[in-house]
């Protein structure tokens, strides 16, 4: 479980992360969505213990990140550019990463072949395509086999198989019990793979809810973020057209 309970975080002047608050659940996959400068990468960074909250709480099972006793037995996270060598091949690089944190390393050939990499483990990172990458940093993210999984615009990038794969793949994982959230500014994508929407825009919440109850009233869920943020309507897959700012409006759904 993820619950963010009025998170702010400031940079000077700007408020990147306005009061923020809202959970997400296990055996759900929630998307986390916004346009550019939303804040959602802020939060991510608040949640994993890579940034400090100057208000509020961001918890992972009840606790902070930093206070996790075994954090990659809780939590795995792929964040952009996952930081691999590209000299190194995925087994080493994951075997790394599996004795940093104390994990067996019986678990790299197991999360190898559970992302599909199976075939790949000799290969060099450098020989992989941007979608073997990304698998790559989820077969790293659940080496300690966590409960909760944070992925970091996961779809950016991919071609259809692609997002077809991270969409069965997250609906495995949540089908599991996990909790698992996903960030995107692609909101048509994530909208076809979540159960549960958080859409954000200024660092404030502006809608939350099921796909069909963010988009109740509105012709369609893209129309609905427009109207929901008070933006013109214009870009057909996503928000990255928009211009940075605040939205005032939510949705229906849990709060
Ligand atoms: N380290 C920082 N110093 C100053 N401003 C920052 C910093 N990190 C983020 N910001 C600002 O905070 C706001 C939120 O940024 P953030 O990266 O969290 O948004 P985002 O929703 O993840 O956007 P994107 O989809 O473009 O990644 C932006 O205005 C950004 O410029």
């Amino acid at each position: 479980m993820i619950e963010i309970r009025g998170l702010t975080r400031r940079f000077g002047a700007r408020t990147a992360v306005d009061g923020l608050t809202f959970t997400a659940r296990p055996g759900q996959v929630t998307g986390f969505l916004g346009p550019n400068g939303a804040g959602k990468s802020t939060t991510l960074r608040v949640l994993l213990g890579l940034d400090r909250a100057d208000g509020g709480t961001a918890l992972i099972d009840g606790r902070p990140y930093t206070e996790l006793r075994r954090p990659a037995t809780a939590v795995g996270a792929q964040l952009d550019g996952g930081g691999a060598h590209p000299a190194r091949t995925a087994r080493a690089h994951l075997g790394w990463i599996a004795r940093a944190n104390g994990l067996p390393a019986s678990r790299v050939g197991e999360v190898l072949e559970g992302v599909g990499l199976g075939g790949a483990a000799r290969a060099r990172v450098r020989t992989f395509s941007l979608g073997m990458g990304r698998r790559l940093d989820l077969a790293a993210a659940l080496l300690g086999d966590p409960g909760v999984l944070v992925m970091d615009e996961p779809v950016n990038g991919l071609d259809p198989e692609g997002i077809r794969w991270v969409r069965s793949f997250t609906r495995a994982l949540a089908d599991e019990g996990r909790t698992v959230l996903l960030s995107s500014h692609f909101m048509g994508e994530i909208a076809r793979i979540a159960d549960h929407l958080v859409v954000i825009d200024g660092g404030r919440l502006v809608a939350e809810g099921r796909p069909d109850e963010v988009a109740a009233g509105h012709a369609s869920l893209e129309d609905a973020f427009f109207a929901l943020t008070g933006r013109p309507g214009g870009a057909d897959t996503g928000f990255g057209r928009w211009p940075g700012g605040s939205g005032a409006a939510r949705g229906g759904g849990e709060r």
